[in-house]
Protein backbone atom coordinates (compact mmCIF):
# COMPACT_ATOMS: atom_id res chain seq x y z
CA UNK A 1 0.00 0.00 0.00
CA UNK A 2 1.63 3.30 -1.09
CA UNK A 3 2.25 6.03 1.88
CA UNK A 4 -0.07 8.23 0.23
CA UNK A 5 -3.05 6.12 0.54
CA UNK A 6 -2.43 4.63 4.29
CA UNK A 7 -2.40 8.46 5.04
CA UNK A 8 -5.79 8.99 3.73
CA UNK A 9 -7.68 6.50 5.30
CA UNK A 10 -6.16 7.74 8.75
CA UNK A 11 -7.79 11.42 8.32
CA UNK A 12 -9.86 12.02 10.39
CA UNK A 13 -12.22 14.59 8.30
CA UNK A 14 -11.00 16.22 5.12
CA UNK A 15 -12.79 19.75 3.99
CA UNK A 16 -12.39 20.82 0.25
CA UNK A 17 -13.49 23.78 -1.02
CA UNK A 18 -15.98 24.02 1.98
CA UNK A 19 -18.36 27.14 1.14
CA UNK A 20 -21.40 28.42 3.54
CA UNK A 21 -23.69 30.97 2.50
CA UNK A 22 -26.20 32.65 5.12
CA UNK A 23 -28.58 34.36 2.51
CA UNK A 24 -26.26 36.16 -0.13
CA UNK A 25 -23.24 36.23 2.31
CA UNK A 26 -19.99 33.56 2.06
CA UNK A 27 -20.03 33.32 5.82
CA UNK A 28 -17.27 30.39 4.98
CA UNK A 29 -15.31 30.74 1.46
CA UNK A 30 -13.64 27.68 -0.16
CA UNK A 31 -11.69 26.24 2.97
CA UNK A 32 -9.84 23.66 2.47
CA UNK A 33 -8.51 22.04 5.43
CA UNK A 34 -7.29 18.07 6.95
CA UNK A 35 -6.81 16.71 10.47
CA UNK A 36 -4.75 13.59 11.03
CA UNK A 37 -5.00 11.73 14.56
CA UNK A 38 -3.50 13.53 17.35
CA UNK A 39 -3.09 16.24 15.69
CA UNK A 40 -3.99 19.79 18.12
CA UNK A 41 -4.92 22.29 15.95
CA UNK A 42 -6.18 25.72 17.11
CA UNK A 43 -8.42 27.92 15.31
CA UNK A 44 -7.87 31.79 15.69
CA UNK A 45 -9.92 34.59 13.75
CA UNK A 46 -11.68 38.24 14.35
CA UNK A 47 -15.45 38.12 15.35
CA UNK A 48 -17.43 36.78 13.17
CA UNK A 49 -14.74 35.24 11.04
CA UNK A 50 -16.70 31.95 10.58
CA UNK A 51 -15.14 29.84 13.12
CA UNK A 52 -18.43 28.31 14.88
CA UNK A 53 -19.79 27.53 11.76
CA UNK A 54 -16.49 25.75 10.67
CA UNK A 55 -16.71 23.75 13.56
CA UNK A 56 -20.71 23.10 13.15
CA UNK A 57 -19.55 22.28 9.47
CA UNK A 58 -17.32 19.34 10.81
CA UNK A 59 -19.91 18.23 13.09
CA UNK A 60 -22.78 18.09 10.18
CA UNK A 61 -24.98 21.13 12.00
CA UNK A 62 -24.57 22.98 9.47
CA UNK A 63 -24.79 22.28 5.41
CA UNK A 64 -22.36 23.46 3.04
CA UNK A 65 -23.35 25.51 0.56
CA UNK A 66 -20.92 24.04 -1.94
CA UNK A 67 -17.62 22.03 -1.13
CA UNK A 68 -17.04 18.55 0.30
CA UNK A 69 -16.54 17.42 3.89
CA UNK A 70 -15.38 14.06 4.24
CA UNK A 71 -15.24 12.49 7.15
CA UNK A 72 -13.50 8.61 8.11
CA UNK A 73 -15.57 6.09 8.27
CA UNK A 74 -17.62 5.65 11.84
CA UNK A 75 -15.55 8.49 13.40
CA UNK A 76 -16.36 9.32 16.40
CA UNK A 77 -16.45 13.21 17.26
CA UNK A 78 -16.99 14.99 20.86
CA UNK A 79 -18.23 18.22 20.86
CA UNK A 80 -17.93 21.38 23.42
CA UNK A 81 -20.05 24.12 21.68
CA UNK A 82 -19.53 27.92 22.98
CA UNK A 83 -20.67 29.10 25.30
CA UNK A 84 -23.53 26.58 26.62
CA UNK A 85 -25.59 28.32 28.90
CA UNK A 86 -27.99 25.90 31.64
CA UNK A 87 -30.97 26.91 33.80
CA UNK A 88 -29.25 27.79 36.78
CA UNK A 89 -32.53 27.58 38.40
CA UNK A 90 -32.58 23.61 37.22
CA UNK A 91 -31.51 21.36 40.07
CA UNK A 92 -29.46 18.01 38.46
CA UNK A 93 -26.25 17.17 39.70
CA UNK A 94 -23.21 16.56 36.80
CA UNK A 95 -23.33 12.90 36.79
CA UNK A 96 -27.17 13.48 35.95
CA UNK A 97 -26.33 16.06 33.73
CA UNK A 98 -23.62 12.91 32.10
CA UNK A 99 -26.91 11.06 31.68
CA UNK A 100 -29.01 13.45 29.11
CA UNK A 101 -30.30 12.85 26.69
CA UNK A 102 -30.21 8.84 26.64
CA UNK A 103 -28.13 6.81 30.05
CA UNK A 104 -25.00 6.47 29.95
CA UNK A 105 -23.27 3.21 31.91
CA UNK A 106 -22.01 4.54 35.13
CA UNK A 107 -18.27 3.45 34.76
CA UNK A 108 -18.59 5.51 31.21
CA UNK A 109 -19.54 8.72 33.24
CA UNK A 110 -16.94 8.20 36.14
CA UNK A 111 -14.65 7.32 33.06
CA UNK A 112 -15.18 10.35 31.32
CA UNK A 113 -14.80 12.63 34.69
CA UNK A 114 -11.58 11.29 35.76
CA UNK A 115 -10.56 11.76 31.75
CA UNK A 116 -11.61 15.72 32.22
CA UNK A 117 -10.02 16.21 35.93
CA UNK A 118 -13.85 16.56 37.20
CA UNK A 119 -13.80 12.98 39.47
CA UNK A 120 -14.48 15.60 42.33
CA UNK A 121 -17.78 17.37 41.21
CA UNK A 122 -20.13 14.28 39.83
CA UNK A 123 -22.62 15.18 42.97
CA UNK A 124 -22.46 18.73 43.00
CA UNK A 125 -24.89 20.89 41.37
CA UNK A 126 -24.08 21.88 38.11
CA UNK A 127 -25.50 25.15 38.93
CA UNK A 128 -22.80 25.39 41.84
CA UNK A 129 -19.55 25.12 39.78
CA UNK A 130 -17.27 27.86 38.51
CA UNK A 131 -16.55 28.62 35.29
CA UNK A 132 -13.62 26.26 34.92
CA UNK A 133 -15.19 23.48 36.86
CA UNK A 134 -18.05 23.80 34.24
CA UNK A 135 -15.69 23.62 31.40
CA UNK A 136 -13.94 20.58 32.60
CA UNK A 137 -17.67 18.73 33.26
CA UNK A 138 -18.99 19.88 29.71
CA UNK A 139 -15.18 18.54 28.36
CA UNK A 140 -16.09 15.27 30.55
CA UNK A 141 -19.14 15.15 28.94
CA UNK A 142 -17.82 15.13 25.07
CA UNK A 143 -15.58 12.47 26.14
CA UNK A 144 -18.71 10.06 26.99
CA UNK A 145 -18.22 8.39 23.69
CA UNK A 146 -14.57 7.95 23.32
CA UNK A 147 -14.14 10.33 20.20
CA UNK A 148 -11.83 10.22 17.61
CA UNK A 149 -12.20 14.06 16.94
CA UNK A 150 -12.82 16.55 20.07
CA UNK A 151 -13.88 19.74 18.85
CA UNK A 152 -13.84 22.93 21.07
CA UNK A 153 -15.59 26.22 20.77
CA UNK A 154 -13.67 28.73 22.87
CA UNK A 155 -13.60 26.37 25.66
CA UNK A 156 -11.69 28.73 27.88
CA UNK A 157 -14.01 31.70 27.83
CA UNK A 158 -14.70 33.60 31.11
CA UNK A 159 -11.43 31.54 32.61
CA UNK A 160 -8.45 33.56 34.29
CA UNK A 161 -5.24 32.77 32.65
CA UNK A 162 -3.76 29.93 35.03
CA UNK A 163 -7.15 28.50 34.36
CA UNK A 164 -7.02 28.76 30.87
CA UNK A 165 -3.30 26.80 30.90
CA UNK A 166 -4.81 24.09 32.92
CA UNK A 167 -7.54 23.61 30.72
CA UNK A 168 -5.34 23.36 27.92
CA UNK A 169 -2.70 20.88 29.77
CA UNK A 170 -5.87 18.79 30.55
CA UNK A 171 -6.63 18.99 27.03
CA UNK A 172 -3.26 17.57 25.78
CA UNK A 173 -3.42 14.87 28.32
CA UNK A 174 -6.56 13.56 27.00
CA UNK A 175 -4.78 13.77 23.57
CA UNK A 176 -1.89 11.76 24.72
CA UNK A 177 -4.50 9.46 26.49
CA UNK A 178 -7.28 8.94 23.90
CA UNK A 179 -4.99 9.73 21.09
CA UNK A 180 -7.50 11.89 19.59
CA UNK A 181 -7.40 15.35 17.54
CA UNK A 182 -8.45 18.17 18.80
CA UNK A 183 -9.75 21.32 16.82
CA UNK A 184 -10.72 24.31 19.24
CA UNK A 185 -11.45 27.92 18.37
CA UNK A 186 -9.85 30.31 20.73
CA UNK A 187 -8.50 33.81 21.55
CA UNK A 188 -5.96 32.95 24.17
CA UNK A 189 -3.29 32.31 21.84
CA UNK A 190 -0.40 32.76 23.92
CA UNK A 191 -1.91 30.17 26.11
CA UNK A 192 -2.65 27.88 23.30
CA UNK A 193 0.28 28.12 21.20
CA UNK A 194 2.42 25.67 23.08
CA UNK A 195 -0.53 23.23 23.09
CA UNK A 196 -0.99 23.01 19.31
CA UNK A 197 0.85 21.41 16.28
CA UNK A 198 -0.86 23.59 13.99
CA UNK A 199 -2.55 27.05 13.42
CA UNK A 200 -5.10 28.18 11.10
CA UNK A 201 -6.39 31.47 10.72
CA UNK A 202 -9.67 31.84 9.67
CA UNK A 203 -11.41 35.19 8.42
CA UNK A 204 -14.63 33.76 6.35
CA UNK A 205 -11.28 32.14 4.44
CA UNK A 206 -8.26 30.39 6.01
CA UNK A 207 -5.80 33.44 5.63
CA UNK A 208 -2.80 31.55 6.92
CA UNK A 209 -1.67 28.74 8.83
CA UNK A 210 1.56 26.83 10.12
CA UNK A 211 3.33 25.05 12.71
CA UNK A 212 3.21 27.52 15.56
CA UNK A 213 6.66 27.64 15.79
CA UNK A 214 7.11 28.69 12.54
CA UNK A 215 4.79 31.17 13.42
CA UNK A 216 6.63 32.24 16.66
CA UNK A 217 9.70 33.43 14.47
CA UNK A 218 7.55 35.89 13.69
CA UNK A 219 7.85 39.38 15.23
CA UNK A 220 4.29 39.70 15.79
CA UNK A 221 3.92 36.65 17.11
CA UNK A 222 7.25 37.54 19.95
CA UNK A 223 4.70 40.74 20.73
CA UNK A 224 1.96 37.72 22.42
CA UNK A 225 3.86 37.13 24.92
CA UNK A 226 3.12 38.56 28.28
CA UNK A 227 0.60 41.00 26.20
CA UNK A 228 -2.58 39.25 26.65
CA UNK A 229 -5.72 39.88 24.19
CA UNK A 230 -3.29 42.66 22.33
CA UNK A 231 -0.77 40.05 21.12
CA UNK A 232 -3.90 37.45 19.90
CA UNK A 233 -4.40 40.48 18.01
CA UNK A 234 -1.02 42.01 16.80
CA UNK A 235 -1.02 38.00 14.85
CA UNK A 236 -4.65 38.39 12.71
CA UNK A 237 -3.32 41.93 11.56
CA UNK A 238 -0.07 41.36 9.91
CA UNK A 239 -2.04 38.64 8.11
CA UNK A 240 -5.14 40.56 7.72
CA UNK A 241 -3.91 43.65 5.88
CA UNK A 242 -5.19 42.14 2.67
CA UNK A 243 -8.35 42.87 1.47
CA UNK A 244 -11.23 40.73 2.63
CA UNK A 245 -14.83 40.39 0.84
CA UNK A 246 -13.54 36.59 0.58
CA UNK A 247 -13.68 36.74 -2.68
CA UNK A 248 -10.50 35.01 -4.73
CA UNK A 249 -7.72 33.08 -3.36
CA UNK A 250 -5.74 34.63 -0.29
CA UNK A 251 -1.99 34.74 -1.00
CA UNK A 252 -1.33 36.13 2.23
CA UNK A 253 0.84 34.00 4.94
N1 LIG B 1 -27.60 30.67 11.40
C1 LIG B 1 -27.15 31.88 11.11
N2 LIG B 1 -27.99 32.86 10.70
C2 LIG B 1 -27.51 34.09 10.40
N3 LIG B 1 -26.23 34.42 10.45
C3 LIG B 1 -25.36 33.50 10.84
C4 LIG B 1 -25.76 32.18 11.18
N4 LIG B 1 -24.66 31.48 11.52
C5 LIG B 1 -23.62 32.32 11.40
N5 LIG B 1 -24.04 33.53 10.98
C6 LIG B 1 -23.17 34.70 10.72
O1 LIG B 1 -21.99 34.21 10.19
C7 LIG B 1 -20.87 34.96 10.65
C8 LIG B 1 -19.87 34.02 11.28
O2 LIG B 1 -20.38 33.55 12.52
P1 LIG B 1 -19.57 32.58 13.46
O3 LIG B 1 -20.34 32.42 14.72
O4 LIG B 1 -19.20 31.37 12.72
O5 LIG B 1 -18.24 33.45 13.73
P2 LIG B 1 -17.11 33.28 14.84
O6 LIG B 1 -15.81 33.48 14.15
O7 LIG B 1 -17.31 31.99 15.57
O8 LIG B 1 -17.41 34.52 15.78
P3 LIG B 1 -17.06 34.77 17.35
O9 LIG B 1 -15.57 34.93 17.46
O10 LIG B 1 -17.77 36.05 17.62
O11 LIG B 1 -17.60 33.62 18.13
C9 LIG B 1 -21.44 36.00 11.60
O12 LIG B 1 -21.55 37.20 10.91
C10 LIG B 1 -22.79 35.44 11.97
O13 LIG B 1 -23.70 36.47 12.25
Amino acid sequence: MSRLRARRMTTLVEVKGLTVRVGDRPVLDNVNFAMQPREIVTVVGPNGSGKSTFLRSLIGAVKPSSGKITRKKGLRLGYVPQGLRLDPSLPMTVDRFLSLPSPVPAETRAAALEEAGAAGFANQQIASLSGGQLQRVLLARALLNAPQLLLLDEPTTGLDQPGQAAFYRKIEEVRDTLGCGVLMVSHELHVVMSASDRVICLNGHVCCEGHPEVVAQAEEYRALFGTGTKGALALYRHEHTHHHHHEGPCDAG
